[in-house]
């Protein structure tokens, strides 16, 4: 029936319901299901809840499972007995390395190896896509996993179904676009994107008229909160996103992406909890790592869906960044060259540079 969500449709709903803390019934057809729920917004009276219904366990990556000394027998990821007396205290400073060093927590902590941990690794997955720390508590049920859900008004998710949607490109529509005077030059349009997967809108600011048929001058700017508009002094985002519509104002032509990834993807959240590990001396890296991410969660196919749908094959790209280069040719944009742009370099900045180019492979 139409009616019914699609799994695109549950999938967003799970995100939600997992950011404000309640939990969704993951399952697999015909296999088993587990009700999980995000270790970042989970609060004691649920867990509690979860504690009468079984085990619970808690599922993190194995970058988190790396720093907390636990064992990853999954591979990817680590599934955690919770001890008889953990608490949402225990859990939060489980996801949250924030008082690693201060309070380190004590182990040894149990892990499970053998058995399946489809459940898990999709309860990471979606997570880590609703922006939250990549920790999750997951209680099997031996339950049908639709009925349970329908029973107590959860969302329930196929992660068979899930599988493909979650790894899949983002379709993308666009829903308008308006001229917008810019000091760069008058002839500024923005468009808006809107996914529909529910997820954050992004946009495209197209700069003169540029012809389909040529390279145009390109730049995919990830959304920097801190950069783009405070002015930080942390990184190069600002004085790179106002070079680059420079650029195109000064050759009359050009799109710039400005893509809501905050945080190499991580949302912003995530991204002030690096920020204050750096303070604590790790690099721009480690600090992803030791949260739980992967140095760089961008998906930059939302890059090239959105010059498809613009009619761009071919860019003359600005960037320092060769994966991003990499990354479009790989997702069906020819790259006929890459554009530096580098500017921003300050004494507070230097060493996120260098560390950039050190373990990102970014060309300085
Ligand atoms: N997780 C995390 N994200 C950061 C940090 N500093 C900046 N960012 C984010 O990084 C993104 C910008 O990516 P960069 O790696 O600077 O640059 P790039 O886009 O890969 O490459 P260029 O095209 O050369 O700018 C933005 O989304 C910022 O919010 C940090 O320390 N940690
Ligand atoms: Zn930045």
């Amino acid at each position: 029936m139409s009616l019914t969500p699609s799994i695109t449709e549950q999938l967003s709903r799970a995100r939600a319901d997992l950011r404000m803390g309640l939990p969704v019934v993951l399952f697999t057809p015909g296999g088993g299901a587990a009700l999980a729920a995000a270790a970042e917004t989970l609060d004691p009276a649920r867990l509690a809840d979860l504690r009468a219904l079984g085990r619970p366990v808690l599922a993190v990556t194995a970058r988190r499972a790396a720093t907390l000394k636990a064992r990853a027998y999954d591979g990817d990821l680590a599934r955690i007995a919770l001890p008889e007396e953990a608490g949402a205290i225990w859990l939060a400073h489980m996801a949250d390395p924030a008082d690693d060093l201060v309070a380190p927590l004590k182990g040894p902590h149990v892990t499970l190896r053998g058995g399946d941990a489809t459940l898990h690794r999709a309860a990471l997955r979606l997570a880590k896509s609703a922006r939250l720390l990549p920790a999750a508590v997951l209680v099997e049920t031996a339950d049908d996993g639709p009925a349970f859900a329908a029973r107590h008004g959860l969302t329930p998710v196929d992660v068979a179904a899930a599988a493909p949607v979650l790894e899949g490109p983002v379709h993308m529509d666009e829903v308008i676009s308006a001229r917008v005077p810019l000091m760069v030059s008058e002839a500024g349009r923005v468009h808006v994107f809107r996914p529909d997967d529910g997820a954050e809108e992004h946009y495209a600011v197209e700069i003169g008229k540029p012809p389909r048929d040529a390279p145009v001058l390109a730049r995919l700017h990830s959304a920097c909160f801190t950069g783009d508009l405070l002015g930080s002094l942390k990184c190069d985002c600002g004085p790179q996103l106002r070079a680059a519509l420079a650029a195109m104002g000064e050759a009359g032509a050009g799109v710039l992406l400005y893509l809501n990834q905050e945080g190499r993807g991580i949302g912003l959240a995530n991204k002030m909890r690096a920020y204050s590990l750096q303070d604590q001396g790790f690099d721009t890296v480690e600090a992803n790592h030791r949260l739980g991410f992967e140095d760089d969660e961008r998906d930059f196919r939302i890059g090239a869906e959105i010059l498809a749908r613009m009619g761009f094959g071919k860019v003359r790209l600005l960037t320092n960044n060769p994966a991003k280069v990499a990354m479009m040719r790989d997702h069906g944009i020819a790259v006929t060259e890459r554009v530096p742009l580098k500017v921003g370099l300050n004494p507070l900045n230097a060493k996120y540079l260098d560390t950039k180019a050190k373990k990102s492979g970014h060309i300085l």
